[in-house]
């Protein structure tokens, strides 16, 4: 699904308008309905409602809303806040609609006429939308601050008030901060972006029908992947196949003390339809490895307790493998540096590269220029900044991801809640499956195996990271719904991975 940007949106709605066609007036109905059936979804018509309308066309839905709750028999109180003299046709056009249904319409021009909120009331805001261009102050600020100190439920009609769309808000702005933000059709950059999580809430999308021809054709950077494009990635398997028909992959893992991310590893890719695996671990992890993952062959390293590559073992050179998964667990010693120099020039393939392989990256710079195009690195974001510089906001953040991306031409998983896949063309598809429960030890190294899996597999690397990153979360969401996210473990992912 695309994330289109401000511009954009607007564009979609007048395109809307002159190509479905639609009159402006009833696409704000389509809108307004839209959330209404949300609302009644979640809320009885017990509740008490208080509505907060700005003058354009988000406080034009907001009216609106007003008057389909109405019809529903909800108990609602309307409130427009009087910022400016001007109000859009829209809001005007609902606004006499709505006076022929009610009288209890209240105007907020000075801060007495802020009304009390009460903790079970719910407030739904529709001050200010996709049209913000400056902060909130004068009265629109005092009655924002008045809703975010109220005890009260808090749904914001499509995006909170005094929240940019796609541009970053300064700290000392004031912002609506909603339980819920109920949005329309597509899903707005802002929301998922960690600066905001108080700002947005629990976020939904509710269908609009805006114009798909101006959608599918409108470029854009940003996606966020639904279950519908996962599975569109997802190759088929063939009756006729056998395990030379998905690769085989060399995971090279763990050290004295972490040989247990190696085993995850190990595991995870195996579940995610490797044909064969070949897992080089330090001597110490070896009859570890054999013991608790008998379907993977172990090449022991020639050390005790950390990789150096070398074996006593005869066996293929690690460019022979369909790729090479490198990081968990390995940690930092010297010979592990070393070993990481001598092996990434000669391979030609795509590999994953994890954890401390990317720290040893990160304290070694010129080998990034060393990995070979198209692999995926799969840096949490103290060790991406590690890998590049510190932010000072979330688009920035987005900004350097893409540099580096295109200047290594490499694939780079920032992962975190909505994990952002981005290609070395500086698209970035956020991922939408995952839950808290997999900031845990061990869940980046079942994604290093995932991912280690898809591209011995074949899979095209922006595919595979796409793929196998929702795949991750989604096993994650399962294994929170057996085990909740507080007890959750890296094992529960590896037994809720499923591939259908
Ligand atoms: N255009 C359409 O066809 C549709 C628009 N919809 C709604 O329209 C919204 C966008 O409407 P508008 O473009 O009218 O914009 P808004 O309703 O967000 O804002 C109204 C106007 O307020 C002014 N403004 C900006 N920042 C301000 C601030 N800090 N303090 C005071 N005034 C400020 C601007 O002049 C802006 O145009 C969307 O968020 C959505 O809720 C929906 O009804 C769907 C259809
Ligand atoms: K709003």
């Amino acid at each position: 699904m695309k994330i289109l940007n401000v511009d954009q949106i607007r564009a979609l709605d007048q395109y809307t308008i002159q190509h479905e066609p639609i009159a402006p007036i009833n696409l704000m109905e389509r809108a307004a309905l839209a959330f209404v059936d949300w609302f009644a979804d979640h809320f009885s018509t017990s509740t008490a409602i208080k509505i907060f309308c700005g003058l354009g066309n988000n406080g034009g839905d907001g009216l609106a809303i007003a008057r389909l709750l109405l019809e529903r028999e909800y108990r609602i109180e309307v409130f427009v806040v009087r910022y400016a003299p001007r109000e859009s046709d829209d809001f005007m056009h609902n606004h006499r609609r709505l006076k022929l249904v009610t009288e209890n319409i209240r105007y907020v021009e000075l801060t007495h006429d802020i009304p009390a909120i009460r903790h079970n009331e719910v407030v739904i805001d529709a001050i200010l939308g996709s049209g913000l261009s400056r902060p909130a102050d004068g009265i629109v600020k005092s009655t924002v601050e008045a809703i975010n100190r109220a005890p009260a439920t808090v749904v914001s009609v499509d995006i909170a008030s005094g929240l940019y769309t796609d541009q970053p808000n300064s700290p000392t702005d004031v912002i609506i901060e909603p339980d819920y933000t109920v949005s329309f059709q597509l899903p707005k950059l802002a929301f998922l972006l960690p600066k905001n999580g108080r700002y947005v809430g629990n976020w939904q999308l509710v269908d609009i029908q805006l114009h798909k021809r101006y959608i599918d054709t409108s470029p854009t950077p940003y996606y966020f992947t639904q279950p519908k494009d996962a599975r569109l990635l997802l190759q088929k398997r063939d009756r006729f196949s056998n395990k030379g028909s998905f690769g085989h992959a060399l995971l090279l893992a763990g050290s004295y003390g972490k040989i247990g991310a190696a085993v995850l590893s190990a595991k995870a890719c195996l579940r995610s339809g490797v044909g064969l695996l070949t897992v080089q671990v330090p001597q110490c992890g070896y009859e570890i490895l054999q013991t608790s993952v008998p379907e993977a062959m172990c090449r022991p390293d020639e050390h005790q307790r950390v990789l150096t590559g070398a074996s006593e073992v005869e066996g293929p050179e690690p460019v022979d493998y369909s790729t090479v998964g490198i990081g968990p667990g390995i940690g930092k010693a010297p010979e592990t540096l070393t070993m990481l120099r001598s092996l990434l020039p000669t391979l030609k393939k795509p590999i994953v590269v994890d954890a401390d392989a990317l720290n040893l990256l990160s304290e070694n710079r010129d080998l990034l220029a060393k990995l070979p195009i198209n692999s995926i690195l799969t840096p949490h974001p103290k060790e991406f900044e590690r890998l590049t510089k510190k932010w000072e906001n979330d688009y920035q953040k987005l900004d350097i991801l893409r540099e580096f991306a295109k200047k290594y031409k490499v694939i780079v998983v920032l992962k975190g809640a909505y994990s952002a896949v981005t290609t070395p063309d500086g698209d970035i598809h956020f991922n939408s499956t995952g839950n808290p429960g997999l900031s845990t030890g061990g869940t980046g190294d079942v994604l290093t195996g995932i991912l280690t899996a898809l591209l011995a597999q074949g899979y095209d690397p922006i595919e595979a990271a796409v793929l196998g990153v929702f795949a991750h979360g989604l096993a994650g969401d399962r294994a929170a719904e057996q085990r909740g996210p507080i007890g959750m473990v890296a094992t529960d992912i590896l037994d809720s991975l499923r591939w259908d």
